[in-house]
């Protein structure tokens, strides 16, 4: 404890007062929120003795009308307020527990005492809501917590700049109530805390960082005006924890206007997506709209196709070592951006001609062929664009059509159809039939034709609702046109080869992953782009493992949205992510652009990370965070033991205080194989692409699958030469030593991977077993 007695017994008393004001807020609360529920139970109780029902005349059906939506409006107000005092029910709760994490005294220049900002997860008011108990962390002032040290210091409000300076800062560990410790910082915020912090293991769950958040970070995390914020970290830097960070903030900083729907977070597979679902709650925000960019692709991609996941991809490249040149040109040539230009030029020829087309077909016999669609289309006007021609071709189709169903009314089908009607539908037709009795003099509605009209209907409304989704365009049919009957006036390299082998795969309705965006963003141009208004940020974690055909169709999907991209191109799939990644280049070229670099890795001791910066695939600077640990391991040692070892390395982890041991492979390939290995000897689970949790233990898994989270000690089983040896494997392999926190161990039969002596000798720990 930095600070003495008596400081320490105020601080106390201060959050005694804290706490006591929180419980008197959580009584008016309840209080309030109860007679609420009673007058929500009472009112759904009573809902329909206090509506007029009187369906008599029109005009008693209008006023029943506004009754009812009267009444339901009042019910849903007070189910409103309702739900919005159970949410500050439960921030105050989460206050109560820890109210703040820290303190400044702050003196503005044009005053003459400092005053005192108490900084945690939530506002709090005193009882009078006069002054503030508690800053939320993301109001302007707070700000000056993360940004300064003690001494000048100054925050931007919506207004003005506040120039002043800081005489205290103070940090806070409060649990249940009392202060476990308390520190006066200096030069740079919160290195006892952080200190503490990373100390800890490693949870399954992503944690928040709001109090320990540092300036580089809340740089990213405040961070207004561009449309392209471009964050290029070290791995274990903390860009994840910002981007959620950064969420929290946005939605803290334009409430009025940002929902969780208004926001999407594309994030890398299913375990990630659940690895860092507590972090906004935590922060008392609800989760906004994630997804995986397959999940998108596999939402969107019509019928009939079966996409590769991007793991799929990579094992494939990894394990298959067949076809692999022609596989690696493919990869190369769809996901260049020139790629995109190539199929620009194929949807200009398509306005001319070859758009494939389907029948429209009813009872077996065809009543619109796909010659006279054909026909139709191609005589519109080419300044149309195919989209909004396709508009015209369906209001055509849909015409047509309603002569044709006109056609069907007297056939004898139709009236053998009337008998599968049910009894409503011939009550309805009976009552239809007398109004318009009563009002049409001359002539007499018979029930029956009544009814065969709505036989024809209900059999042609499927294929109305298909012609409105403009499914008489054969999408897939078309692309194949592309590749087998069309000829690019500037082909890419290795077209000849690329064209086979991708009409090979369209013939099985097949799309290998590079293939999967590229096919979509043709779609998207033959058939329109159904744009995504309403989200307004879009926040791209692991953003180095998009090509550069990706992020264009994003920015094509979501032209509005602001977007924030995180990555580490060390840790990028393969090497062609980093030519035209913007984490590297200068920009997509948009005026509104900001990069911003972190280099501080805060997730491994520094041991671990002395060991693996040197074979850091790129040449940015990375700084260890001086955390002390133990230096890694490597294990030379005969194959046959490999079991043995593994068994024997998990043991000594666990007794050395790791909960979460990672045995990370290269592959799903090898995965399999340690687990086969393991299966008699330790308990563990296994981590494939389909897994959406993992718990502390023993965990085997593909490197790919790792990425974005961390373990207490990382187990590599195969660190030989035979495992990584290319330089296509530094990144992997650099990516599989920075998952580990506290401890790396590293097992070799054979020649050590070369990466590895590059990292001077001192740096780790060699046995011979
Ligand atoms: N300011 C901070 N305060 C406390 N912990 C932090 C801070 N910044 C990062 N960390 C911790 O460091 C670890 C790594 O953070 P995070 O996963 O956000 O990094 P990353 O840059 O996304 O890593 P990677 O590129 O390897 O996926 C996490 O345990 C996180 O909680």
């Amino acid at each position: 404890m930095t600070s003495n007695n008596s400081t320490y017994d105020e601080e106390q008393q201060r959050v005694n007062h804290v706490i006591k004001t929180i419980d008197e807020k959580a009584e008016k609360i309840i209080d309030r929120s109860t007679s609420i529920k009673e007058s929500v139970i009472e009112l759904r109780k009573n809902f329909w003795e206090d509506v007029t029902v009187n369906i008599d005349e029109p005009d008693d059906v209008i006023e029943t009308q506004a009754s009812i939506k009267q009444q339901a409006e009042l019910l849903t107000q007070k189910e409103q307020s309702h739900g919005k005092l159970d949410d500050e029910l439960k921030t105050l709760k989460r206050l109560r527990e820890s109210p703040y994490f820290g303190r400044i005294d702050f003196r503005e220049d044009t005053e003459q005492a400092p005053e005192p900002i108490y900084i945690g997860i939530a506002s709090l008011m005193d009882g009078n809501d006069q002054d503030f108990l508690i800053y939320d962390w993301r109001a302007p002032i707070s700000s000056l917590y993360y940004d300064y040290s003690p001494g000048e210091a100054q925050y931007e409000t919506m207004e003005e700049t506040i120039n002043g300076e800081i005489t205290l800062k103070r940090q806070f560990i409060i649990r249940q109530g009392l202060i476990k410790g308390m520190f006066d910082t200096g030069v740079t915020i919160g290195d006892r805390l952080l200190q503490e912090v990373l100390g800890n293991n490693a949870s399954t769950k992503m944690k928040s960082i709001v109090a320990t958040i540092q300036k580089e970070q809340n740089r990213i995390i405040r961070n207004k005006g561009n449309q392209y914020l471009v964050v290029q970290g070290a791995a274990g830097s903390g860009k994840t924890s910002a981007a959620l960070q950064r969420i929290a903030y946005l939605m803290y900083a334009h409430r009025d206007i940002l929902g969780p729907d208004n926001i999407v977070l594309l994030s890398p597979n299913p375990l990630f997506s659940s690895y860092i679902a507590n972090v906004l709650p935590e922060l008392g925000e609800t989760n906004v709209r994630q997804t995986t960019f397959l999940d998108y692709l596999e939402n969107q991609i019509r019928h009939p196709f079966t996409i590769e996941s991007p793991f799929e991809q990579m094992e494939y490249v990894m394990t298959e070592k067949q076809d692999n040149a022609i596989r690696m040109q493919n990869i190369d040539c769809k996901s260049d951006l020139t790629f995109m230009r190539l199929i620009d030029a194929f949807i200009d020829h398509l306005n001319k001609q070859d758009i494939q087309f389907r029948n429209i077909t009813f009872r077996g016999e065809v009543l619109i062929s796909k010659e006279q669609i054909r026909d139709y289309f191609y005589s519109l006007d080419e300044t149309i664009t195919i989209p909004n021609k396709l508009e015209l071709v369906a209001k055509w189709l849909l015409q047509e059509i309603r002569e044709k169903q006109r056609n069907e009314l007297d056939k004898d089908w139709v009236l053998e159809k009337t008998e599968l009607l049910d009894k409503e539908d011939y009550q309805d037709a009976f009552h239809q039939s007398q109004e318009q009795a009563k009002h049409e003099t001359n002539e007499t509605v018979h029930e029956e034709s009544i009814l065969r009209k709505e036989v024809v209907k209900r059999v042609f409304a499927p294929i109305k609702k298909k012609i409105k989704a403009h499914q008489f365009v054969h999408a897939a049919a078309t692309y194949q046109q592309l590749f087998t009957n069309w000829t690019p006036d500037d082909p890419p390299v290795n077209w000849e080869a690329i064209r086979t082998y991708t009409a090979g795969h369209l013939a099985e309705n097949f799309l290998p992953w590079e293939d999967a965006a590229a096919y979509l963003y043709f779609q998207y141009r033959l058939l329109g782009t159904p744009l995504d208004r309403s989200v307004r940020y879009l926040v791209v974690d692991e953003a180095q493992d998009y090509a550069a055909f990706q992020f264009a169709l994003i920015k094509h999907i979501f032209p509005n949205a602001r977007m924030t991209l995180l990555g580490d191109i060390n840790q990028a799939i393969y090497s062609y992510m980093a030519d035209e990644n913007p984490l590297v280049s200068t920009g997509p070229g948009e005026a509104s652009y900001e990069k911003i670099t972190l280099t501080k890795s805060y997730r491994s001791t520094r041991q671990i990370a002395e060991f693996t910066i040197p074979f850091a695939p790129g040449s940015e600077r990375i700084e260890p965070f001086n955390r002390e640990g133990n230096k890694p391991l490597l294990i030379l040692e005969n194959k046959e033991h490999l079991a043995e070892t593994l068994a024997t390395e998990t043991n000594r982890l666990y007794e050395n205080g790791s909960e979460t041991i990672g045995i990370i492979c290269k592959t799903q390939e090898e995965s399999n194989q340690v687990a086969n290995l393991l299966k008699d000897k330790i308990a563990f689970t296994q981590i494939d692409e389909s897994t959406g949790n993992f718990s502390k233990g023993l965990l085997i898994l593909p490197v790919y699958l790792a990425k974005g989270i961390e373990m207490d000690a990382v187990i590599i089983p195969d660190a030989s030469t035979d495992s990584y040896n290319d330089e296509t494997d530094r990144t992997l392999f650099y990516t599989a030593c920075t998952r580990a926190m506290h401890e790396l161990v590293m097992v070799s039969a054979g020649d050590p991977a070369p990466f590895i002596s590059e990292a001077p000798q001192e740096t780790y720990r060699e046995e011979q077993r």
